[in-house]
């Protein structure tokens, strides 16, 4: 049986357009993590620090006005301007390293592919305009976490996120109190459900 204190994760929704990234490494698990960043945030602040910046995390990070690259070793001042970390180097002892003063400036800090180094894990994602689903497996199975968005990646219409248009211009011209929105916002979006009650 699965006992439910064993996933501690709280899952959050960042603004990562209103902080600044710090992203430690120039390589193939920093272009991936860039990519997680940018294609959900493009508005993110980020500084990528890495000795060598490979030419495709380049190419990417320069269609985004948002990211600074600075080709050179990590030093710990890089921690002083920013909000979150995440570490993509190969090297365990620079991943220590920054976790540890990371703590010390009370930042939050993903150590890519290390879940015993990380406050955050970052998860897969599916996408449909204003609807956006995380998924995490615990850090368990990221295989089975993209497996799971591309199931509700075709089982989501994409009309979804016109419902939801017309479901935040309807609570809009609503009156009454909060207690008669929500029953008429329940009541409005029952029919969505019917299909299963009706089994
Ligand atoms: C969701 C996603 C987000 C992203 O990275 O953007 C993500 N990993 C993705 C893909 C992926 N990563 C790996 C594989 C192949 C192997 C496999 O599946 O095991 C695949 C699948 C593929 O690439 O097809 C390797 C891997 N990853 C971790 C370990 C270490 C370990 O498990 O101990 C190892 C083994 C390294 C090794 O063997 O050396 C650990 C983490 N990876 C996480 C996130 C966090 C937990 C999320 C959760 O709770 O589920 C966590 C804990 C920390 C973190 O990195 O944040 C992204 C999905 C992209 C998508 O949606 O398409
Ligand atoms: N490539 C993969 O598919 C994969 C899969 C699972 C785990 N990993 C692990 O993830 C880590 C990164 O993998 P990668 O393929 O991106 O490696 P990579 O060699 O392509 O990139 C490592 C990056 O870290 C930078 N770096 C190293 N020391 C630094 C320092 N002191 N200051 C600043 N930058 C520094 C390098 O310049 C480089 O840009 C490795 O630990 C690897 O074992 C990789």
């Amino acid at each position: 049986m699965i006992r439910v204190d064993d996933n501690q994760l709280f899952p959050v929704f960042l603004q990562l357009n209103q902080l600044h990234t710090l992203l430690v490494g120039g390589g193939n698990v920093a272009l991936e993590k860039l990519t997680a960043l940018l294609g959900n945030s493009p508005k993110s602040m980020i500084s990528i620090v890495a000795k060598e910046i490979s030419p495709a995390v380049r190419n990417f990070a320069g269609n985004f006005p948002g990211v600074t690259m600075h080709e050179r070793s990590f030093q710990d001042t890089d921690l002083d301007l920013v909000d979150l970390v995440v570490v993509a180097a190969d090297n365990p002892d620079l991943n220590a390293h920054i976790r540890e003063e990371g703590r010390k400036r009370h930042l939050l800090i993903n150590v890519a592919d290390k879940p015993t180094l990380c406050d955050f894990y970052l998860g897969s994602v599916v996408k449909k305009g204003n609807l956006k689903i995380g998924i995490s497996t615990n850090g368990k199975s990221p295989t089975i976490a993209k497996r799971i968005k591309e199931l509700l990646n075709e089982a989501l219409p994409e009309e979804i996120d016109e419902t939801l248009t017309y479901m935040s211009k309807l609570r809009d011209l609503l009156k009454g109190d909060f207690t008669d929105k929500v029953r008429e916002l329940n009541k409005h979006t029952a029919s969505l459900l019917a299909s299963k009650e009706g089994r």
